[in-house]
């Protein structure tokens, strides 16, 4: 099912929440919404679930208008962070239950059938008769998952389905979301603050600041192409260094980087930690490395440029220089942006 938002606005009392965002989700593709705290990404999911409706523009479902049409008619399952299973019900129970108020009447065999099956596909089988206070958080949301998926929805709905694991559970579950993805092929929207959590998991990502998509596109394009100065920083660890531009052309000492498309004046330098090699002589800014920090696969040194501006980067763990040490940063894939 093909999603479409169409100039989407939400304000609530005075506060504009979502400002005119519109986006195309093609089917059977995994989009995450990626952004800071107070984005917008939770208000863009819950009006695509009708949870919420917009105050402006409109949401399509395939050709359908979904606008208005209320959640139990809007055919989506949904995983959020704190949506707890029900205590009560065993697990087997719980996968059941969406099934069993369903307008679509199933026997009470083929609904036990497609519990099995649903348990094999979560890797969960042997688990049905245990209470979700039996199991781990990460089984209990690969439960959700198997919740939402047992009525077969067109559009699946995760908000932080991970948020309150720990980073190696989060992993794991994110790879293996990402093979359940590739086996159903259900339109999936993923809401995440984790950068490596979209980046892993999804097709696309719409990257969200203040209401506003900022940028859209795979993982590669907005890793290899942030559109600005707020990408950059949001997706990953990064040195900004002051500049002055002249006919497109960056200087920072006698270093000239390009700067396509830039006006002549103030602008800023961007770099990634990874993106240094640290020289003896020869090309790149001179600096004065102030410290090295040990770290378990490599080391991060803080540098300084002759002006004082801060510059980190990270070498091999047998990088043998220490503090005081002066040298060059070589810098590969510089960015440059409007200061
Ligand atoms: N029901 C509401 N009433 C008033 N303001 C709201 C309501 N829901 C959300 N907001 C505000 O709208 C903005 C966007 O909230 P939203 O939950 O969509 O952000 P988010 O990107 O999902 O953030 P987080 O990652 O913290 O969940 C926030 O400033 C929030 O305070």
């Amino acid at each position: 099912m093909k999603i479409r938002l169409d100039s989407v606005v939400k304000t609530f009392d005075t506060f504009r929440a979502v400002h005119g965002v519109s986006l195309e989700i093609e089917s059977g593709e995994l989009v995450a919404l990626l952004g800071p705290s107070g984005s917008g990404k939770t208000t863009i999911l819950r009006m695509v679930a009708g949870l919420e409706f917009p105050d402006g523009g409109a949401i399509y479902f395939g050709d359908e208008n979904a606008t208005d049409i209320e959640v139990r008619h809007r055919g989506v399952g949904f995983v959020f962070q704190h949506y707890a299973l029900f205590p009560h019900m065993t697990v087997g129970e719980n996968i059941a239950f969406g099934m069993k108020v369903s307008k679509t009447k199933r026997s009470t065999v083929a609904i036990s059938d497609r519990v099995t099956d649903l348990l094999r596909l979560v890797q969960l089988e042997g688990l049905q008769d245990r209470f979700p206070a039996q199991i781990s958080g990460g089984q209990r949301q690969r439960v959700a998952l198997a919740r939402a998926l047992a009525v077969d929805p067109k559009v699946l709905l995760l908000d932080e389905p991970f948020g309150a694991l720990d980073a190696n559970v989060r992993r794991d579950l994110r790879r293996w979301l990402r093979k359940i993805h590739e086996e159903l092929g259900i339109t999936t929207l993923f809401v995440t603050h984790d950068q490596a959590e979209a980046l892993d998991l999804a097709d696309r990502v719409v990257i969200l600041d203040k209401g506003k998509i900022v940028q859209t596109g795979t993982p590669e394009e907005v890793c290899r192409a942030p559109a600005s100065a707020f990408v950059m920083n949001f997706l990953g660890d990064a040195n900004r260094l002051k500049v002055t531009v002249s006919g497109e052309k960056a200087h920072v000492q006698d270093v000239a980087f390009d700067a396509p498309g830039i006006a002549d004046g103030p602008a800023e330098l961007f770099f990634r930690p990874a993106d240094v090699t640290w020289r003896e002589d020869g090309q790149g800014i001179q600096a004065t490395i102030a410290r090295v920090i040990d770290r378990p696969d490599s080391k991060r040194v803080l540098a300084l440029t002759v002006d004082g501006q801060a510059i980190e980067f990270d070498t091999a763990p047998e990088f043998p220089f220490r503090a005081d040490t002066r040298g060059f940063v070589d810098i590969r894939r510089p960015r440059v942006y409007p200061a």
